[in-house]
């Protein structure tokens, strides 16, 4: 028998830093493969343009380079090191300008209520401290702030997708990705989102929907949120950020 992997193995971020933009990483690719599906659902909530957005969480910027080419103002922060190093050298190559932080989201290095969304996508299932993580995204974001997000559901449906098939016998992620105990059911988050002061909107499955000429999953919007879901939270006052 194989020895289990060490489970939530924050290093491979790092690990993975010098092939984030290359393409020639399966597991990688399908980090960028997610990011369309992602914002045809986001874009519905919010018109990006002169936004001020944390992508929180960020490893090297697929998301924040997506969102800068939206037209936002964009800030990211990751604690992987070496990842943000990437990020920061991809987007000075491309001339984006986005600012790249090293940091947590437990302790997010940002004044209150900077930001007009905090954009969080396949990271909340990985954090030490949910609870401090949405606190902290509920104090940076500006009344009628909207947070946007995506994560993992916890069932053994979701643990037998994302961790038996995706990594123990597909290797669409290295063994150790993810810890199934992190994971969230929809309604822990919704409870999770009140308790931070946040007022949450719709939640709506994501996950594979076909096939590139590379043979790599894309994925899309699903009504099913029993693996992956994405989902809407609103910090109430202000006006609406869309
Ligand atoms: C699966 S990757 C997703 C990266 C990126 N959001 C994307 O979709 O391309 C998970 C990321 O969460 C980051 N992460 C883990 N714990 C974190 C924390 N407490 N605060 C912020 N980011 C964290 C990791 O370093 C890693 O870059």
């Amino acid at each position: 028998m194989p020895a289990e992997p060490a489970r939530n193995d924050l290093s491979i971020y790092d690990t993975a830093a010098g092939h984030w933009w290359s393409d020639d990483v399966r597991w990688v690719r399908t980090l960028r493969n997610m990011v369309p599906g992602r914002l045809s659902w986001f874009d519905r909530h919010i018109d990006w343009r002169d936004r001020a957005v944390l992508d929180l969480g960020c490893a090297g910027g697929f998301m924040a380079e997506a969102l800068a080419e939206r037209g936002a103002h964009v800030t990211g922060i990751d604690p992987a090191a070496r990842a943000i190093a990437a990020a920061r050298a991809h987007a000075e190559a491309r001339g984006h300008d986005i600012a790249y932080d090293i940091g947590v989201g437990e302790a997010l290095p940002y004044a209150d209520a900077g930001f007009d969304a905090v954009v969080c996508v396949d990271v909340l299932e990985h954090v030490a401290d949910l609870t401090r993580v949405l606190a902290e995204v509920a104090r940076v974001l500006r009344p009628g702030g909207l947070f946007l997000f995506d994560t993992i559901n916890r069932n053994p449906l979701a643990r037998l997708a994302t961790v038996t098939v995706a990594e123990d016998i597909l290797r669409l992620l290295p063994r150790g990705t993810h810890d199934p105990a992190l994971f969230i059911k929809p309604a822990e988050l919704r409870r999770g989102l009140r308790d931070a002061g946040l007022v949450a909107g719709r939640f709506t499955g994501l996950g594979p929907r076909g096939i590139n000429r590379r043979g790599d999953l894309t994925f899309g919007r699903l009504p099913l949120t029993a693996i992956l879901y994405m989902g809407v939270a609103r910090k109430p006052g202000g006006v609406a950020g869309g």
